[in-house]
């Protein structure tokens, strides 16, 4: 039986629990505070991040993954706005470091597992919904994304701005740029985080390090509203969206 076809529906009594890696420092964004813990409209993105996951229907148990030195303020943040029934646990060195600590403390009857960035703080509740039922629908990996608007360039990578030869131009209707929250059936990202520990191979998704265990990854519609906050510009960005939101009580 090829691993493609291993897709079963999920138990209907497990439950769907979230992953939500925290841990980095954002240095991308710019001096400040780890990027999980910076504001936007005076609430720090891990809050929205946490709440967009609570509104998901699907989702029972959040855990955070939070800056390895700062698990005790995340706690007591967490606390503040209300929300006292995620679990917080400190990560480690990279992002798939991180998701592994939060994989660790999931209890046994959870049978689908998200996983999304802090740094996604605004995905709508409906791309979340989306993803987590079709993992219980059986899809043993499931990733959200959109067609990219660019095209393109594979280079030869200079560093330093030095002109960087191109290599070749892949066929854009092929590509889609993913987005978080990614599903999976628990055993599958188990395992394939076992794997990656094992030989040491790194990847920037965790769809990625599925990929690699043979294991058939499939892609959903994503939303533009879940980008990733990385470089400052998005924090502009992430501002017009909510005040777009409070304008038209839209969450
Ligand atoms: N050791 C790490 C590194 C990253 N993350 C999390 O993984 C998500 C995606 O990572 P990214 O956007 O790259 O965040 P940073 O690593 O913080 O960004 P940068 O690379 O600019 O420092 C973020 O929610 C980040 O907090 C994590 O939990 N643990
Ligand atoms: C997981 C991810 O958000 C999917 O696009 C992305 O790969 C994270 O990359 P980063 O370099 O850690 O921001």
């Amino acid at each position: 039986m090829s691993r493609e076809s291993t897709g079963q529906a999920r138990d209907p009594e497990s439950r769907t629990a979230v992953v939500i890696p925290a841990a980095g420092r954002g240095v991308r964004l710019g001096p400040g505070a780890p990027k999980a813990l910076r504001t936007l409209s005076g609430t720090p993105m891990l809050v929205h991040a946490v709440r967009a996951m609570e509104r998901a229907r699907a989702v029972s148990l959040v855990v955070v993954v939070a800056p390895s030195d700062g698990a005790k303020e995340v706690r007591n943040l967490l606390d503040e706005h209300s929300l006292s029934d995620v679990v917080v646990v400190p990560g480690g060195e990279t992002r798939q470091d991180s998701v592994r600590l939060g994989l660790a403390v999931l209890p046994d009857d959870i049978g689908t597992v998200l996983v999304h960035d802090a740094a996604r703080p605004l995905v709508p509740v409906d791309t979340v919904d989306a993803v987590a039922a079709a993992v219980r629908d059986g899809a043993p990996a499931v990733v959200p994304a959109l067609p990219v608007s660019d095209t393109v360039k594979e280079v030869e990578p200079r560093g330093n701005g030095a002109p960087e030869p191109v290599t070749g131009t892949p066929d854009r209707s092929r590509l889609r740029a993913v987005q978080t929250p990614q599903g999976f059936a628990r055993e599958v990202l188990a395992e394939a985080h076992e794997r990656v520990a094992r030989e040491g191979e790194g990847a920037t998704d965790d769809a990625g390090m599925v990929e690699r265990t043979g294991v058939q990854v499939v892609v959903v519609p994503g939303h533009e509203e879940a980008f990733k906050v990385t470089r400052p510009l998005d924090l502009v960005l992430a501002e017009a969206v909510l005040a777009r939101r409070r304008a038209t009580d839209a969450f």
